[in-house]
């Protein structure tokens, strides 16, 4: 039978008094597949009151552990031939299932320590891993420790009553768990769902792995690598509780109104004058760039485009400002809880110039929008003679957006 040692450099022995009573680790030492060798750090202290801390050189409150004790427990370890030697430290990476999957292949981890208030700096070189428990502070290693301790001790054979219960079990993939339930079925109105009681184990095992996948990504997205979302079946990937793992959505736009007489020229809020007085054909005010710009933030949304929101069939929209209908599609934006990242637009028309009415279509989307001007490009083109624009037949403009999904 396997018999995993653990040996632990601590100055709080009394803290591992604990796994005495955690059920799962108390009977793996019962059964001697575990052995909890702790290592009272007071005991290789220097002087008549067994010193192990001093004072930081360079000054500075708090007292250091001096790195004589540390080492001088570690040496009278015996090592066993295939060992590890951990260092709990808020500093160490932060503990992973994958780490104590590791390491249960070992014979031995010997654990030491810290304190909250340091260790002389050398101790480190005694460590082949640093280890933390969360990104936060705790008074020493001993809780951290017992963690370890805990989650090895499950992993090793013998332990569990029922190994299968690792199996499934959250952080063994990377996703989490799905949901448990037993009896009784109804319970304060709340009811199991009725295909846990089907029968069909087949279906039961397909609902388990969708709950997984999804609790995971309403609660840990992190957790899902790009290797493993790569890994899921395409229709999986598309549905819509994949799109929450993306923080950003990219969207295109592009319009084109036809040149006429009779009529304004609008481009970006902004009132040019055409040298063959033309103006922009259409029901609303015809500013491609405004409109472009609204296909792209819709687009990126997946919510269709501005013809929805406002139909050329309605009355209502006639002459439309619209840097005015611009304002709604980013009050939607804003409501699916979305902001913009940045815009990048260029205008293809062979005359008037626009380059000179270039900052103030700026600071018109800028005001509109509510974004810093730097975060918005128009540029212009002609389109060298070619096609309608080139014929001077219309002006067109294309537009790209970066949404990025507020927290
Ligand atoms: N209606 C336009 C078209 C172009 N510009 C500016 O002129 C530059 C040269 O245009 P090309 O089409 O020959 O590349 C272009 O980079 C724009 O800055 C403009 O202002 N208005
Ligand atoms: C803007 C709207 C408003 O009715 O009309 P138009 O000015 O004709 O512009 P278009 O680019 O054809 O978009 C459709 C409409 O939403």
């Amino acid at each position: 039978m396997t018999r995993f040692n653990f040996d632990v450099i601590t100055l709080f022995p009394k803290a591992f008094e604990l796994i005495n009573n955690l059920g799962v680790i108390t009977r793996a030492l019962e059964k001697n597949l575990i052995n909890v060798n702790l290592h009272d750090l007071r005991e290789y202290g220097e002087g008549n009151y067994r010193q192990v801390d001093d004072k930081p050189y360079g000054g500075g409150s708090g007292m250091v552990l001096k790195p004589e004790p540390i080492y001088k427990a570690h040496d009278s370890i015996d090592k066993l031939p295939n060992s590890k030697t951990l260092l709990m430290t808020p500093q160490g990476k932060v503990l992973k299932q994958q780490d104590l999957l590791r390491w249960s292949s070992l014979d031995q981890l010997i654990i030491i320590c810290g304190q909250y208030e340091g260790f002389d700096e050398r101790v480190r070189c005694l460590a082949d891993e640093e280890v933390s428990i969360g990104d936060y502070v705790l008074s020493g290693g001993e809780i951290p420790s017992i963690s370890i301790i805990n989650g090895l001790t499950r992993l090793l054979p013998g332990t569990l009553g029922d190994p299968g219960s690792l199996i499934d079990e959250s952080h063994n993939s990377s996703l989490l768990e799905y949901p448990h339930y037993t009896r009784p079925l109804i319970f304060r109105e709340m009811r199991v769902p009725d295909i846990l009681v089907s029968g069909n184990h087949e279906e039961i095992k397909l609902w388990r792995k969708q709950k997984m996948l999804e609790r995971t990504l309403d609660r840990r997205n992190d957790l899902i690598s790009n290797d493993d979302y790569k890994k899921l079946p395409k229709s999986k990937r598309i549905n819509r509780d994949s799109n929450e793992i993306m923080k950003f959505r990219i969207g295109n736009g592009y319009d084109i109104h036809r040149l006429v007489e009779g009529r304004d020229l609008i481009i970006g809020g902004v009132k040019m004058q055409h040298p063959d007085n033309l103006g922009l054909d259409g029901h609303s005010d015809a500013d491609v760039l405004s409109h472009s710009i609204m296909d792209a933030l819709l687009g990126a949304l997946s919510l269709g485009d501005i013809g929805k929101y406002f139909p050329p069939s309605d009355q209502k929209w006639k002459n439309a400002d619209s840097l005015f209908l611009l304002s709604k599609v980013i009050e939607l934006i804003r409501k699916e809880g979305w902001e913009v990242n940045n815009i990048d637009s260029v205008i293809v028309a062979e005359r008037p110039k626009i380059k000179p009415h270039v900052q103030l279509m700026k600071n018109n989307i800028s005001n509109t929008l509510q974004i810093n001007g730097s975060f918005i490009g128009i540029k212009a083109t002609t389109n060298e003679k070619l096609g309608p624009e080139g014929r001077e037949e219309g002006i067109s403009c294309h537009s790209v957006v970066l949404l990025e999904k507020k927290e």
